[in-house]
C-alpha cells in the first residue's frame, strides 16, 4: 500500500494538488475536513479562530499526531493499493504515518512564497481565510508551532508552485504517476 500526502504553508496548493489526485481516480482523504467536521459537530461557525482553536484542542487532549490517528483508519477503508493524504501538519504526523505504513509512506512538500500564496488565497475566498497578509503570516507561525517546518524538511519529494496552474498539474501527475499505475517507479 502507498501513501502519499501533501504538505506545505497554508495556500502553498495542497488543496489543488489534492484535486489533481482525485481526477486521476486515487482516493484522497483530508486532514482539514476531519477538523472542520468536529467543529461542526460542536455546533461552531467554521471559520478560522474556530477551527485553529479546535485542532490545537484536538492535539492537546489526544496529542500532536490526534488527527492523523483518525486519518489511519479511514486510509484503511479505502481499501486502496495508492491513497493520497492532503493537509500533513507536523513532524508528529509524518512519525505516524511512517510508524504505520513504513516505506510505504511518501511525503512530498509543496512551497511557495507568502507573496504569491496571500494573492492566491484574496482569490479563492473560503471561510477560513485571513484578508491581510499579517494574517497569513500568523497562520504560518500557528502552524510552525506545531512542526510544520520539521515536516517540511521531512518530506521525500519538494514541488515548487510558483507559476501556473497548469504548469503545478503537469509537476503533480509526473510525481504522482510515479507511484500509480501497473509498475511503480519507487
Ligand atoms: N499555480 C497556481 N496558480 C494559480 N492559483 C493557484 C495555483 N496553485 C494554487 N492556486 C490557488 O490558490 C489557492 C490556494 O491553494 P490551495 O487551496 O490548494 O492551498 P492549500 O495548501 O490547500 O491551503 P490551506 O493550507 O490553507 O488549506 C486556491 O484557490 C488554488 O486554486
Amino acid at each position: 500500500m502507498k501513501i502519499i500526502a501533501f504538505v506545505g504553508m497554508p495556500a502553498s496548493g495542497k488543496s489543488e494538488a489534492a484535486r489533481i489526485a482525485a481526477e486521476m481516480g486515487i482516493p484522497v482523504i483530508n486532514m482539514g475536513d476531519v477538523i472542520r467536521r468536529e467543529v461542526l459537530r460542536r455546533g461552531l461557525e467554521p471559520n478560522d479562530s474556530n477551527t485553529g482553536m479546535v485542532a490545537t484542542e484536538l492535539r492537546k487532549c489526544e496529542g500532536m499526531d490526534a488527527v492523523a490517528i483518525r486519518c489511519v483508519s479511514q486510509i484503511r477503508e479505502k481499501g486502496s493499493e495508492l491513497v493520497v493524504v492532503d493537509g500533513v501538519r507536523g513532524i508528529a504526523e509524518v512519525e505516524c504515518f511512517r510508524r504505520e505504513f513504513g516505506e510505504g509512506f511518501v511525503l512530498i512538500s509543496i512551497y511557495a512564497p507568502i507573496e504569491i500564496r496571500f494573492s492566491r488565497v484574496q482569490k479563492r475566498g473560503r471561510s477560513d481565510d485571513m484578508n491581510s497578509i499579517e494574517g497569513l503570516r500568523r497562520r504560518d507561525e500557528r502552524e510552525l508551532s506545531w512542526g510544520m517546518g520539521e515536516a517540511i524538511e521531512a518530506s521525500n519529494v519538494q514541488i515548487e508552485n510558483n507559476f501556473t496552474l497548469e504548469t503545478f498539474k503537469k509537476d503533480v501527475v509526473d510525481v504522482l504517476s510515479n507511484y500509480s499505475g501497473e509498475n511503480p517507479a519507487q
